[in-house]
């Protein structure tokens, strides 16, 4: 039930495309990164070449692949046989392009006009692929279509002809395209950049029973969608956010000004003390004397403690009003934000109070990870690692490869750096994980319980130590605790028990404990949401991508389990 839509086919990260490119250049065999579609002017080739440049891929215009074959300018070909002689070579053309040109291709002008090309850009749109309708100034894009000349569609009076053009254009490259960039006033590197970061942007399509669909949209610059995913029934948004996250709180502010909205500015208390209900209490005190109504809407941005919370908010206004979270830390994006568990903790235990509200939309923006504390990323690591323990061993292996870079995380030179690709892959792998099982069972029946691997002991640490133990570290601690438990069960070897270790600890996470006591932790491990009545119930596995359930466990083995998590002395 879980579709994915992202920056192309397959895992195709900046880094790979350069590397790819040197060895394919003259054979390339592969379907496009993406294909530029736009009015003539509008700077499909000089943006396109420039994008292609930056990636390190080939650039194929279309018309000259179809000037080779012709063996004349295109000029000549419609005057020697006509325009729809020449729309059915340009089909053809473009129809192996989709398959065989890799790179960026750019199409000219008027091929989306015909069918079958129409036809063959939704089929390489639902192959993964990107068509960006470059959306450039009339005025701009037509003086530039006059500058360049040679172009038989705009013979006669340039400037009326590319009017009448447009009016029949415009409409049909709007619903062609899946990717819309406006140039305007832009210089070709900038459009060039934009283009990029919205070609590289990986969705991950959330849907299922009982959920209305929605996206997750990781790349840089994502929050520019705010607007869009919003839409045009709110008149007031509540902005609610942590003080670390100021710099992207503003930003976010700005940019739903500028779109018309009222803009309520929330802060609340940072991390888990934003998680309580006198924190709620307030906003809802607020929301009233502010005239929140049901087409009203939250946006939550921050951690994932900010996005936890502002789901809640959300779901309880008025019984629910539209959300959408823009989350800043890494473990927010790769699993808080999405998949609709929102809530607040209690004297006695973490997120004992909420509700299953799912979001219109998530817009995981990687900028935000500028700022983002070293600790705090290697922390989202831990929620990383164990959806690949679950499900994904491709993320593991991720791991494996670049534990160092990871280990080593610098927000200020992260941007533009190979581990923005890796970063990038392990955030789309990791939310495809949740969105898979959020999709087939948002009110956690059963399967989604296997997302919370490592967390009956986690939660368990984070209550104990008064959440001075960041989540996702207590998750890690906890994947290594229900290795223990398989292993003692019999359900996984000594080997994997060890890797568990081994890979966790070489991301910079903790793998022991030495606080608490057994008595308080059972205690705590009885109030988890898995327990049932008197029974304990974990999630641990029978080898890698196997989740199981484990329900009523000895409870020697748990005590043994919890045993070996202990630092040694
Ligand atoms: N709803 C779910 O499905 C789900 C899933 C996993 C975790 N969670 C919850 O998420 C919380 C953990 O999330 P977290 O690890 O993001 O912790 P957090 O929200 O406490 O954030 C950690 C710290 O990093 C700061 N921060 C976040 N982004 C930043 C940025 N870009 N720059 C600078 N500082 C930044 C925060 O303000 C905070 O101080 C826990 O409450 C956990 O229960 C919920
Ligand atoms: O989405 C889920 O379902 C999860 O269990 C994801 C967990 O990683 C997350 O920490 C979640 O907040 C835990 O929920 P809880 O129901 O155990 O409080």
């Amino acid at each position: 039930m879980t579709e994915h839509r992202h920056g192309g086919h397959g895992n195709r990260h900046r880094g790979q495309h350069r590397r790819s490119n040197e060895q394919r250049q003259s054979t390339c065999q592969e379907p496009p990164v993406a294909v530029l579609i736009g009015m003539p002017g509008a700077g499909k080739t000089r943006v396109g070449g420039e994008v292609a440049h930056m990636l390190g891929v080939r650039f194929t215009d279309s018309d000259e692949v179809i000037e080779q074959r012709a063996g004349m300018h295109i000029t000549e070909y419609f005057s020697e046989y006509g325009e729809p002689r020449f729309r059915k070579l340009e089909s053809q053309v473009i129809a192996e392009l989709l398959h065989t040109a890799g790179g960026i291709v750019s199409l000219g002008g008027g091929a989306p006009m015909t069918e079958e090309v129409r036809r063959n850009l939704q089929a390489y749109i639902e192959r993964g692929g990107k068509v960006v309708y470059l959306q450039a100034d009339p005025q701009e894009a037509m003086e530039r279509a006059r500058r360049g000349g040679n172009r038989p569609m705009l013979a006669g009076d340039a400037d009326a002809r590319w009017r009448s053009l447009y009016e029949q254009r415009d409409p049909v490259f709007k619903a062609v395209a899946n990717v819309h960039v406006h140039t305007r006033g832009s210089s070709p590197q900038h459009a060039a950049r934009k283009v990029m970061d919205m070609v590289m942007e990986h969705d991950v399509h959330v849907t299922g029973t009982s959920i209305t669909p929605y996206d997750v949209r990781i790349g840089v610059g994502t929050s520019n969608h705010l607007a869009e995913v919003l839409g045009d029934k709110p008149v007031r948004i509540a902005l609610i956010h942590t003080s670390p996250v100021q710099r992207h709180s503003d930003r976010v502010r700005a940019l739903l000004r500028q779109a018309g909205y009222q803009v309520s500015d929330v802060l609340i208390p940072d991390a888990e003390a934003g998680k309580t209900i006198e924190v709620a209490n307030g906003i809802w005190q607020r929301l009233g004397d502010e005239g929140f109504t049901r087409s009203d809407a939250v946006v939550g941005l921050g951690g994932g403690a900010a996005t936890d919370l502002a789901g809640f908010v959300a779901a309880t206004w008025m019984r629910g009003i539209r959300y959408v979270n823009c989350p800043t830390s890494l473990l927010a994006m790769v699993d808080a934000s999405t998949g609709g568990k929102t809530g607040i903790n209690t004297p006695q235990g973490k997120n004992l109070v909420g509700s299953f509200y799912t979001p219109a939309g998530v817009l995981a923006d990687m900028r935000a990870l500028e700022t983002l504390p070293n600790d705090i990323f290697i922390e989202g690591l831990g929620e990383v690692a164990k959806s690949g323990f679950i499900r994904d061993r491709d993320i593991l292996s991720i791991l494996e490869d670049h534990a160092q870079e990871l280990r080593q995380f610098d927000g200020s030179t992260f941007l533009g750096s190979p581990l923005e690709d890796v970063v990038a892959e392990l955030i789309e792998r990791t939310v495809k994980v949740k969105a898979y099982h959020v999709s087939n069972d948002l009110r956690e029946a059963g399967l989604r319980e296997f997302l919370n691997y490592g967390h009956t002991l986690g939660h368990a640490i984070e209550q104990i130590e008064h959440f001075t133990w960041r989540h996702g570290n207590a998750v890690a601690v906890g994947c290594v605790f229900a290795a223990e438990l398989s292993h003692l069960l019999g359900y996984i070897d000594q080997d994997l028990v060890d890797y568990h270790r081994r890979l966790l600890g070489s991301l910079g996470l903790p793998i022991s404990w030495a606080g608490g006591d057994w008595d308080s932790v059972l205690e705590l491990m009885h109030r988890d949401k898995k327990a049932r009545g008197n029974t304990l119930r974990f999630v641990v596995l029978d080898g890698v991508g196997h989740p199981i359930h484990l329900d009523d466990p000895p409870i020697e083995a748990v005590h043994e389990a919890f045993e070996r998590i202990r630092p040694a002395r």
